[in-house]
């Protein structure tokens, strides 16, 4: 197979670090506009969740990476080269897994990884050897001689995953790999894919549940209607997006609390939830007014940002799980 790109330098200064640089995509299906100036970049070794509704765009940005989807416009470099509408990178640095699962039903699971091995080019010994490492990874080593129609969804997609990594990739892109499979399988698939990240192994990872980017992802993008809304770390977009609030709840407060630096009062429960940019302050007026107007301050808190919160101000809607 011919190889296109260079292996990576030694990564000495901060951009240097850039394993993938995506900027100006944009796909058109018929009329419809799927990717709209879609623009990122990855340092090698983030975990990086790409979280957004059904139809936002995620599949189609994954397919254009690997080179299955053609761009209409717009670039992609891996370690600084471009790689836009190139197949071969996948070949070499990138491991894919498709939302669909693509195996051999009626081969073992060994036999799927030995074909899929040697498609990558691994061979003999070597492709044994690593069909024994991934298969560890799995958790299914003792059902590997068995047909891939006696596995759940959840061992078909952890073998699927497997597949991915025979040729040892650098950049690991899973597309939504969790959908409708059991709990346990997606435990088993969270720790795979910590253990690569571990290991060195750059992550995307494309999802529409939150929870997921939150306890998995070191950097998220979200993403909406063919674009991307907003992307960082996720302390960085709580702070960026994320508005501080207070809870006050107090017996016999029939009537909000007021204070001039709350910009809005939402009645939450038996209490108020105020938001503010001004916590600290705000939060000692309240009591001292509490106080003087002898209320029995049952709870007064204060409201930490949430994703869901950061994805509702950058989209204008809530994210449907
Ligand atoms: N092959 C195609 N032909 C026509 N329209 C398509 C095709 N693939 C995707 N689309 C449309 O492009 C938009 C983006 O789809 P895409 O699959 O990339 O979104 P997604 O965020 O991955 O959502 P999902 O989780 O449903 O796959 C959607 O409106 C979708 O209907």
């Amino acid at each position: 197979m011919e190889h296109v790109l260079a292996k990576p330098r030694v990564e000495t200064g901060a951009n240097d670090n850039l394993l993938l640089e995506v900027s100006g995509l944009r796909k058109g299906y018929g009329k419809k506009q799927a990717l709209n100036e879609v623009t990122f970049s990855l340092r090698a070794g983030t975990s990086f969740g790409f979280l957004g509704p059904n139809g936002a765009g995620k599949s189609t940005t994954m397919k254009i990476l690997t080179g299955i989807v053609k761009a209409d416009g717009g670039q992609v470099k891996l370690f600084g080269r471009d790689i836009t509408n190139n197949t071969g990178a996948v070949a070499e640095y990138i491991g894919y897994v498709p939302q669909e699962i693509t195996l051999y039903e009626k081969m073992s699971a060994y036999d799927n990884l030995e074909f899929f091995g040697q498609a990558y080019g691994v061979r003999g010994n070597e492709l044994k050897l690593r069909i024994r490492e991934v298969l560890e990874k799995t958790g299914l080593g003792d059902r590997a001689k068995d047909e891939i129609k006696t596995f759940s969804g959840g061992m078909k997609r952890r073998i699927n995953i497997a597949a991915a990594l025979l040729h040892r990739p650098k950049l690991l892109i899973l597309d939504e790999p969790t959908v409708g499979i059991d709990p346990q399988s997606r435990n088993h698939i969270f720790e795979m894919i910590r253990e690569l990240n571990n290991e060195g192994v750059t992550i995307i990872y494309s999802t529409h549940y939150m929870e997921e980017v939150e306890v998995l992802c070191d950097e998220i993008a979200i993403m909406d209607q063919g674009s991307i809304k907003a992307s960082g770390p996720l302390g960085e977009l709580l702070e960026r997006y994320g508005r501080q609030a207070i809870y006050m709840e107090a017996a016999g407060m029939k009537e909000p609390p007021r204070d001039p630096d709350v910009i809005k009062t939402t009645k939450e429960g038996s209490g108020w939830i105020m938001e503010t940019a001004n916590v600290g302050e705000v939060m000692q007026r309240l009591l001292l007014a509490a106080s003087q107007q002898r209320y029995d301050v049952k709870q007064l808190e204060v409201v930490r940002p949430s994703l869901e919160q950061v994805f509702l101000t950058v989209t204008g809607t809530a994210l449907r799980d």
